[in-house]
Formats: structure tokens, sequence, C-alpha cells
């Protein structure tokens, strides 16, 4: 474990120093790069970040879900303390059924088209936690009618408990006549039907309309409050993650850029990135910023040195460009990797008004020209408004 990772005692899952990597046509991309990150029991824990951030190549490798190759994996994801590595592939599937739920961004292709949503829910409850039952047991679990009749009614209850409208016709329905909402919901009460201990849920509903992936959000939300469950979930709105976690992992070009508690992401933003994204909400800022911080996401083929966010960084200077900072730990469970916060850094550190002020600078430079004291200003203080703006 890396020494300077925040972590909590004892968790549940446990990532360290994971790459992910792609070979492709444009040459080697660099996706996720030595990513840690924990989940403590009973935690809700979010990953923040735009989108290309490499959020769901992170979930996608930590459930086993990447085909090796194409993709290239290393670092070492421990369930309860077991690397995950070590688990032969029923195991692993015995894990993923019992012990780790999942929900997925697209709840359409996340069902099977062939099979009745009934057939589906009933299977995982009585199989889902066995890699590999055997065929004798299978069948006769399968045939047995008292098993299988009891697994239907348990699979109603799950369905009533995610608001599912009309859980009896749903049962006998396949993916495809259902909308993508009853879909979701189908998928949520999947994943919670075996009570796993590990939710892991990587932005589930943001592939429906905003009114059902907010219904969804709320549906989780309730169920999250009556489970001791531990959850890791992934989302690249601010808002979901401050109403639901209790700590955040803030997520950049394939690297965690900041963690903290909920509170602390919130109310004390350290890096230039966690303050962009806040400042580009008005409600939790106060602030004008609508379009997020200027500039994209990196390529992974070729990806920024030093820095990964140093292109779009309204505080980078040379050391920025050439050098990756160091990820500096502030107590038990608060991290920031950007060099304004390393020890011995001279420079100011960002602090979220001065961000929001040259970001909006950088985002509009005529106003910036228009309002000549703030371009002054930030002129004395590093003079480098502008640069993170250019791309
Ligand atoms: N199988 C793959 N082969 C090559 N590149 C991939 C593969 N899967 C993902 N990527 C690349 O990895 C980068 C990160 O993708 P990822 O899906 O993890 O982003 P994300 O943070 O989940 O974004 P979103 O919020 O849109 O879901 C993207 O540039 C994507 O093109
Ligand atoms: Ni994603």
């Amino acid at each position: 474990m890396n020494p300077t990772e925040p972590v909590p005692e004892d968790p549940i899952l446990s990532v360290s120093d994971l790459s992910v990597g792609f070979e492709g046509f444009d040459g080697y991309a660099d996706v996720v790069d030595g990513v840690d990150l924990s989940v403590g029991r009973g935690e809700v824990v979010t990953v923040v970040g735009e989108t290309g951030c490499g959020k769901s190549v992170t979930t996608k490798a930590v459930t086993g879900l990447l085909d090796e190759p194409p993709a290239n994996v290393s670092g070492t994801v421990a369930f309860e303390g077991t690397d995950l590595s070590t688990l032969s592939a029923d195991e692993r599937r015995a894990l993923n059924g019992d012990r780790m739920g999942m929900v997925f961004q697209d709840p359409m292709s996340s069902l099977n088209p062939v099979f009745t949503v009934g057939e589906q829910l009933v299977d995982t409850l009585q199989f889902g936690g066995e890699g590999s039952a055997g065929v004798v047991e299978y069948l006769r679990r399968r045939y047995s009618r008292s098993d299988r009749a009891d697994a239907r009614e348990r699979v109603l209850d799950m369905l009533r408990e995610v608001q599912m409208p009309d859980p009896e016709s749903v049962m006998d329905s396949y993916p495809s006549e259902l909308s993508g909402g009853m879909c979701q919901r189908a998928l949520v009460a999947q994943a919670l039907l075996n009570e796993p201990d590990l939710l892991i849920a990587d932005e589930p509903g943001t592939a429906l309309d905003v009114t059902v992936h907010d219904q969804i959000l709320a549906l989780l939300s309730e169920l999250i409050e009556d489970r001791d469950m531990s959850i890791l979930m992934i989302t690249h709105n601010l808002g979901v993650a401050r109403q639901l976690s209790d700590r955040v992992y803030i997520m950049y070009g394939g690297r965690i850029v900041e963690t903290g508690t909920t509170e602390e992401i919130f109310e004390d933003p350290k890096h230039p990135y966690t303050q962009g994204l806040i400042a580009s909400i008005p409600q939790l800022s106060g602030g004008t910023m609508a379009d997020g911080i200027d500039g994209s996401v990196p390529e992974y083929t070729d990806p920024p040195e030093g820095c990964r966010f140093h292109p779009r960084c309204p505080y980078a200077d040379e050391a920025c460009r050439t050098e990756r900072p160091a990820f500096e730990s502030f107590g038990d469970a608060r991290g920031v990797e950007c060099v304004r916060f390393a020890s011995g850094d001279p420079g100011p550190e960002p602090t979220l008004g001065e961000t929001k002020r040259r970001l909006n600078t950088a985002v509009d430079p005529t106003d910036a020209a228009a309002d000549g004291g703030t371009t002054d200003r930030a002129e004395t203080d590093g003079g480098t408004v502008g640069e993170g703006g250019e791309r």
C-alpha cells in the first residue's frame, strides 16, 4: 500500500496503483495511471470527474470486466484484503454475483434481450453467487418448483422495493418491452438481490433522460439509507456526490487528484481542478461560470508531461509542465496532487475564489480585457492568466 494514500481502517475495497492502458490504432492509450482508492465498511464513496476522465475504465478494472488484452491492467485490487488477481475465474464470478453488486450506465445493454426480466432476476438470485453451481445442482434448482417459486416471490419483493410499476407483468416482459427507466430499476433490483456487501454503481441512469435519471438517483439514495452496504459510486455530477457520499475522490486524466470527506471537498476544495468543477456549478458556488473549465481532458495516447491538468490549469508554471506532483496527504482521508500544495512550494495556494476569477478571465478574454483591474491583479500574482484556457 502506498504510505501516502489516506485509507480507512480495514477497507472492504482497496485499490492501489491501478493502471490501465489500451493498445490502439493511434498508439498506446495510457488511460488510468496509478489510481489508489478505498471504500470502508458501510461507507458511500463517490468518484467524480468530467466525461473521459477514466471513471468507467477504473470501475471495469475493479470489477474484472476488462478483457485483457486489449486492456493492459496493473496494480492491486483487494476485496476484504484478498488480492483479486489470486482468485480463479469461478471464485471471481462468485464474488461478483454475491458480495459485489454492480449497476452500469447503460441499462439497455446490461440486460439479456432473450430472457424475460423475471427469468434473469430469478436466475441471479438462485445462481448469481455461484461461479459454477454444477450442472446437476443448476438443473435441480432451476426446475425445482418450490425453490423457483420462492425465488420468484423474493424477486417480486425486490421489484416493489425499487418502485417498479406493475412488477407482476414486468416479470414476464422482455427488456425490449420496458422503458429505459424500468430497465434501470430492474438492474438496480438485480444488483441488490443477493444483498451485496459492496455496490459499485457507474453513473446509473445517465443514459436516460434527466427526469428518469433523477428518479433513479432518488431511489438509490433511499435504498442506500435502508442498507448497511458499502458503495462505490461513479458520477460526473457534483450535486449527486455531495448529496450521497461520505467521501469523494476527484479524478482527472486517469489520476486521483484530490480526496477528502464530502464536507472537506465542498467546503475547502484544494486542487484547481476540483475548484474549477465546483465553480462551474452555480448552485454550489454562487458563481456564474456555467461553461465549465475551458479545454478538454487529455489525449491518452499522448498525455501532457508533468501534471496532466496543467494545460487547463490557471496556476500552471514550469514545474507543472515537467514534473508530476507528489500526492500530499493531510490527515486521515485528505490528500491532493498539486505542486501548489507540496511541502516547500513557495507559491500561493489556490483558493476557490481566485480560481473562479482566473478561470472566468481565461474563459472569456473579452470580459477580461474590459475588466482591467482583475487582469492586473492576476498578472501580479503569477501572470498565468489565459494559459489554462488556450487549447
Ligand atoms: N476499450 C477501450 N479501448 C481504448 N480506449 C478506451 C477503452 N475504453 C475506454 N477507453 C478510453 O478511456 C478514456 C476514459 O474513458 P471512461 O469511459 O473511463 O471515461 P469516464 O470517466 O467513465 O467518462 P463518462 O463520464 O463519459 O462515462 C476515454 O478516452 C476512452 O476513449
Ligand atoms: Ni463512464
